[in-house]
């Protein structure tokens, strides 16, 4: 073999100076980097955020949070185990939390992302496509924070679904009970307001009543954003006055947050979009259960009572899901809890009264079919929110039929903007790509608490100030984003 060092081809070229000033000046900034039809998992239209990144929550989450949320899931099986009397049923458990073990060190050591498991989901399929076609080889930390974080949710579903007995054990399911409990205050608060039927002043002109639905909407908008406060994923020390302050829900308090809401679409949703809506169909993709869906119930009574929507649809998740994201389980523990339990021991006969009032009612819209609570399986996938159209057509088709998709949340977020490097300036609309631009796209609103880097429909300037002058802003919860997009009406074509 001959010597590279002395071999002719490796002898550096000599240099050639080439004059450049007649093309055209050098661009510094270009929007979107990436087009949609060059997207993909692995390439969001602006860099993903991965797990290595120290800049980002990408990294504590990765490091540091999923391998807690993993330890204190283990410490909730083993407080199961150690209730159990069947010896099959301890047996099966013992071998769930080895799996959730082995998971704990696949996370810990930083290993590949394996195919997932055939446990005869009904997702198995979309993971595995994502897995072969853009994530061989990538592990927990290199691979798109978004994607890595899904999946260790569905790996640690994996532990149960292949048990015998186990398959639908919610490692979370005692925390989400907790929280609901823990909020009396503020659950009262609205209860107490709610319960009765809601009716406009005897007298009240037509202009009255549309004027008094417009501080209506405003302030239940509000109820139901800041319901998202309350995350069980992030607020694992906090103390009772803690998740008070969160929650409240008066006036003042409402018109004060006003001001975090960086990016404030209100008033367009109201005028071009909910003022005109008579009797018509609202979706929720929803985030978290307990006090944050009790919010959403309450908003969605009230989109009911007014005549706005005579129907409404509650998405949420098959199994575990970042820790407090709603099951059918959460769904139902909610109403039935409301209506039959006894978690708030020190409240008042009337306001006990009140809450039993409102789960009645709550209950009869489900009979009648006005509630309906759906989970379709892309909701549990890694995919962000641009591949809807193409990874679930069935679902996209069935949401194009919605005219107003209310997001909840912080994953939700992230999920319809690519949960990439995005400038905080580029429109809602440009950021969340197809689910805007795509042939029958519905009109869609993102109501979230800001938990996480990804920021869009702001101000440039404001948000630049925020991470000059109050490091952490974009993962404390504090600000808050109302964002809308009016949609493609039209034939869905995905
Ligand atoms: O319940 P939310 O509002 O979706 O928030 C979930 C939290 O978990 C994260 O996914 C990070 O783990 C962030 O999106 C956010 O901090």
């Amino acid at each position: 073999m001959a010597d590279v060092k002395t071999h002719a081809s490796s002898k550096p070229p000599s240099r050639t100076i080439l004059s450049l000033g007649n093309l055209p000046p050098k661009r510094t900034q270009f929007e979107p980097v990436r087009t949609a039809s060059r997207v993909d998992p692995e390439n969001p239209p602006w860099p993903a955020y991965r797990g290595y990144h120290k800049f980002s929550f990408a990294n504590a989450t990765m490091g540091q949070r999923l391998p807690t949320i993993l330890g204190k899931a283990i410490d909730d099986t083993i407080r199961t185990l150690n209730e159990e009397y069947d010896e099959t049923r301890i047996v099966d458990l013992t071998k769930c939390i080895e799996r959730m073990q082995e998971l704990m060190k696949d996370l810990q050591t930083n290993q590949n992302l394996r195919v997932i498991k055939d446990d005869g989901e009904g997702d198995v399929a979309m993971w595995n496509k994502e897995i072969a076609k853009f994530f061989r080889g990538k592990n927990f930390m290199n691979a798109t924070w978004l994607f890595a974080e899904a999946y260790k949710y569905r790996r640690l579903h994996e532990c149960f679904s292949i048990s015998q007995h186990w398959k639908d054990y919610d490692v979370f399911f005692r925390q989400k009970c907790d929280t609901f409990s823990r909020s009396s205050t503020a659950v009262f608060e609205l209860s107490t307001r709610f319960a009765e039927p809601f009716e406009y002043a005897k007298q009240a002109s037509d202009a009255d009543k549309l004027k008094a639905a417009k501080l209506v909407f405003h302030e239940l908008t509000q109820v139901c954003l800041w319901g998202n406060a309350t995350d069980l994923s992030l607020l694992i020390n906090m103390t009772e006055d803690d998740i008070k302050n969160l929650q409240s829900t008066g006036g003042e308090h409402l018109a004060e947050t006003e001001k975090n809401i960086l990016g404030n679409d209100l008033d367009k949703i109201w005028e071009t979009k909910v003022s005109k809506l008579k009797g018509g169909r609202i979706d929720f993709v929803l985030d978290n259960a307990g006090f944050e869906l009790y919010c959403d119930c309450v908003y969605a009574d009230w989109l009911i009572q007014s005549g706005i929507a005579n129907e409404i649809h509650f998405h949420g998740k098959r199994f575990a899901w970042f820790v407090s994201d709603v099951t059918r389980k959460d769904w139902s523990w909610l109403l039935n809890s409301m209506m039959y339990g006894s978690l708030f021991p020190n409240a008042s006969d009337s306001e006990l009264a009140s809450l039993r009032q409102m789960a009645a009612r709550w209950k009869k819209y489900e009979q009648e079919g006005k509630w309906v609570y759906e989970q379709h399986p892309f909701w549990c996938t890694g995919y962000a929110y641009w591949s809807l159209p193409s990874e679930a057509p069935d679902l996209f088709i069935h949401l194009a039929e919605s005219d107003l998709v209310i997001f909840k949340g912080d994953l939700n977020a992230r999920r319809l903007c690519y949960d990439c490097q995005t400038p905080a300036s580029i429109p809602f609309e440009t950021a969340i790509g197809p689910m805007s631009s795509a042939d029958g796209a519905p009109p869609v609103v993102s109501l979230r608490t800001v938990k996480s880097d990804v920021v869009v429909g702001v101000d440039q300037e404001r948000a630049d100030k925020l991470d000059k002058e109050e490091p952490g802003w974009r993962i404390s919860g504090k600000y808050a984003v109302v964002l809308y997009s009016e949609g493609t009406p039209g034939e869905p074509n995905p």
